[in-house]
């Protein structure tokens, strides 16, 4: 089957969220390039993971619309083309990482050899044989990451998989996200840590559960005056609230 070319991999528009009685995303629009690596930052709580959930399908939505590859968000299609990794690790502590991957592979219905190409991918395959309970924070976070690659999804979205990382860590893993994402794979990736916002292709700026920026990192220094993003957010903040 030929796959349809889309220019928007992901397409929100007025997305409200409601969690426990409170509004945390007011009504949102944005649209996420296929083939880009792009950054969602914002502060703690400014609503990314919500907004996350609500593309891969599983946040309930008081308004709005979600398409994801041009279908919409949770469909059952999607499954095996949107890979999700969130903050809590989602793999197996008991299972070896080689016996994690392998039970997913075989739920998604490849082999031994995606299992090898996955484990490389994420710097494990001297790891394969520990049990995750073993392994340190940011070995799991890989494990989980290691996971959303197999079968090759074309949408992966990412929720702050650096945190806790150590700096060399965290380098090799925004090369690895730069690689998949030249391969063609949309990738959305949330972080806090704003110097992130060096590697993306595009940046979504998001405070409050609104969008302040939807631009490139040239684009928002140009128009802030800035030097870097975390004063461009601070101004922005500014801005905002005049
Ligand atoms: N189940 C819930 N009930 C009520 N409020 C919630 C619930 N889940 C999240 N919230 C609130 O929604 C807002 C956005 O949370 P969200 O987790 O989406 O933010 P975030 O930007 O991903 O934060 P972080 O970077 O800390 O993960 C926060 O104010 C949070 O307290």
């Amino acid at each position: 089957m030929t796959k349809e070319t889309i220019d928007d991999a992901i397409r929100v528009t007025g997305l409200r969220v409601v969690r426990g009685g409170t509004v945390v995303l007011p009504g949102i629009d944005l649209t996420v390039p296929a083939g880009k690596l792009v950054g969602l930052l914002g502060p703690s709580g400014s609503g990314k993971t919500t907004l996350m959930r609500a593309i891969v399908g599983v946040q309930v939505i008081a308004a709005g619309t979600v398409e994801v590859l041009g279908r919409p968000a949770g469909e059952p299609s999607l499954r095996h083309e949107v890979g999700y990794v969130t903050q809590a690790p989602s793999v197996y502590p008991d299972l070896t990482v080689a016996e994690n991957l392998g039970y997913f592979a075989t739920l998604l219905g490849t082999g031994d050899d995606d299992v090898d190409r996955v484990l490389e991918a994420v710097d494990l395959t001297a790891n394969a044989r520990r049990r995750v309970s073993n392994l340190s924070g940011g070995e799991m976070s890989r494990v989980s990451l290691a996971a959303a690659l197999l079968g090759t999804p074309r949408v992966l979205v990412l929720d702050e998989p650096t945190v806790g990382l150590d700096p060399v860590l965290r380098r090799d893993l925004w090369e690895l996200f730069t690689r998949v994402a030249a391969d063609g794979t949309t990738i959305l990736v949330s972080s806090h840590v704003m110097d992130e916002a060096v590697r993306c292709e595009r940046l979504l700026l998001m405070r409050d559960g609104r969008l302040l920026a939807d631009e490139t990192l040239p684009e928002l220094l140009a128009r802030t005056g800035a030097a870097d993003v975390e004063q461009a957010f601070l101004a922005l903040v500014e801005t905002d609230a005049r």
